[in-house]
Order: C-alpha cells, then structure tokens, then sequence
C-alpha cells in the first residue's frame, strides 16, 4: 500500500533516511518524540516538499505517478492543514462533495451529530478536540484506501483520543485491504491500535517491531549491580542505571526466563520502550 526506501531530506541542522512499508489490512504506527523526523516523512509521501533521494510507492504507483484521481483514495490529517477557519461544516460539505467522487454524505453527517460537532459554528472556533474528530471524519469518509495521519490525536484529552482511535478502528473493519499509517510522539495512544510500529529518532528508523512480538517478547529486566555483572548480555537491547542497579530491555523473554530465574522480570509497555530505545542510555 505504501513503501518508503531510503527516503532522504538534508535541512541544514536536521537529516531524514526512512524506509518503511505499510501492508493492506494493517495500521502502521511511526512514533517519535518532537522533531524526530515524522511530519517530514508525510509531507514527503504526499508530494508536499521534494526529497533529496529515496523511492516512495504509493497504492502501488511510483509516487511521481500518482494523479489527482489517485489522491482521492488517500485519507489524510496533517497537523498544518485543514480548511479556512471562516467556513463551517455547513459550507465544506459541498466542497467535499465536489473534491471526492466517493464522498459519504450520510456517514459524515451522522458522525457529526453523534459527536456533536456544531454545524454552523465557524471552525476557527471549534475546540482542539472538535478539530481533531473533523480531520479524521473528512479522512475516513470518501472510501479513502490509505490513510495517513500526521498526529491525529494531539493535543486531545483520553476521551476525544479514544473515540477518534475508535473511528479509525471502524474504518479499517468495514475493508480488508485498507491501511494506515498513523504518527504520534505518545506511543501509548498507538498499543492498542497499531499492528507494528516504526520508530524515528533523529531521522532515522532505529526499530521496528509488530505489535504481538512487542508485547510478548520484550520485557524488562530489573537486576542489582550483582545481578547486572553475572547477566548474559547477548541479548539485551538497551541499559538504563536506576536506584536499585539496571532496567535492561531485551527482547528474548524466553531466554532470561530460563537462565536467570531468581531476578526481576517485568513486561515492558510500548511507552517504556520507546523511552528506553530513544534514549541516550549505554547499549550492550
Ligand atoms: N522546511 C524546513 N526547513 C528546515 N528545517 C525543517 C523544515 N521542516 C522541518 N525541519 C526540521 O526537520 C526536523 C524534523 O521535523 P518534523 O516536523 O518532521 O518532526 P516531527 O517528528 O514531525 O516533530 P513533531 O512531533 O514536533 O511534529 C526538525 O528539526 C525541523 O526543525
């Protein structure tokens, strides 16, 4: 659905080299703190800025291919776009209409009304959370095959968070070959969402993981400086020094399970690590 290899873009004090693939039938994440690389990558899929080299296929086409008919089965929120703020939902609705053929007016008027976003209230004036649910409302409602989503959920409290994750779950129900690929600097957000997940740090891809193998083979192993010195290290991801000696991060539960029964094994939550691969901690 979408492939990334080796996409390049120089900025003076900033470089991005990103490969990565979104298959159908999956959510992708990409997360990343602050400046991590994420928005340039979208820009660059949709043909927003030209990268300095690499190769993006987008819906099975050579993205320098893709047409204006082809742009009509992507689905997309980027955190610096949208309408003018002067227009209500009342005046885009014909806009919509006339920018995809498969524009969903019933969809999209019945999920404005169940989240209850005002009709004829400007949107400039619409609150943080309104703004999000309309950009992934407009995303999700012309029969979009991709959608790509620059940090949709930004800057929403846990409610509107979750119930613009749950539209993008019903999105991906309704067919089998749609995909997504979604950003956030909060992986948290992403767990319950995402099939695997890409991670940017400082423009690069440093890890990638499908959502099961994470949740099942990384753990986190909590030893004292004792424990640390005697520990096989073959496997171990990354190191960080705590209180009471070293969290270490490995992706071989199994392994540290069998040989090291008497210490501390603790699964390890996405946010965690994220945290503890971006950090500028010691590696083994
Ligand atoms: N047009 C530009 N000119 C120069 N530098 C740029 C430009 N656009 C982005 N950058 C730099 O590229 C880096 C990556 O920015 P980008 O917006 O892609 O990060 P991000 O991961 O999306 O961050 P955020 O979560 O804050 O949106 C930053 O250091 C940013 O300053």
């Amino acid at each position: 659905m979408l492939k990334i290899d080796h996409l390049v873009k120089n900025y003076n004090t900033f470089s991005l080299d990103c490969s990565l693939e979104v298959l159908p039938g999956q959510i992708t994440g990409l997360v990343g703190k602050n400046g991590a690389g994420k928005s340039t990558t979208f820009h660059a899929v949709l043909g927003l800025l030209r990268p300095d080299s690499g190769k993006i296929t987008l819906l099975g086409k050579d993205s320098q291919e893709i047409t204006a008919k082809d742009k009509q089965k992507l689905g997309v929120v980027l955190s610096d776009s949208g309408f003018s703020g002067n227009l209500t939902i009342q005046d885009i609705i014909p806009v919509l209409e006339k920018l995809y053929d498969d524009f969903n007016k019933d969809f999209f008027m019945k999920q404005v009304e169940i989240f209850g976003l005002p009709y004829k209230k400007k949107l400039k004036d619409f609150s943080t959370g309104m703004k999000a649910k309309l950009k992934v409302l407009i995303a999700i409602s012309h029969q979009a095959k991709l959608l790509l989503l620059d940090e949709p959920t930004a800057g929403l409290d846990v409610v509107a968070r979750n119930e613009v994750l749950d539209l993008i779950r019903d999105y991906m129900t309704e067919d089998e070959e749609r995909a997504v690929l979604i950003s956030s600097h909060i992986s948290s957000d992403l767990e319950s969402l995402c099939d695997d997940f890409y991670m940017l740090k400082d423009g690069k891809i440093i890890f990638h993981e499908e959502t099961d193998v994470l949740l099942d083979q990384y753990v986190v192993l909590k030893v004292d400086e004792a424990q640390y010195e005697k520990l096989d290290k073959s496997f171990i991801l990354k190191v960080q020094k705590e209180n009471y000696g070293y969290a270490c991060l490995t992706n071989e539960n199994a392994f540290y399970i069998e040989n090291y029964p008497q210490i501390i094994i603790e699964k390890a939550a996405i946010d965690e690590i994220v945290t503890m691969l971006s950090g500028g901690d010691e590696q083994c």
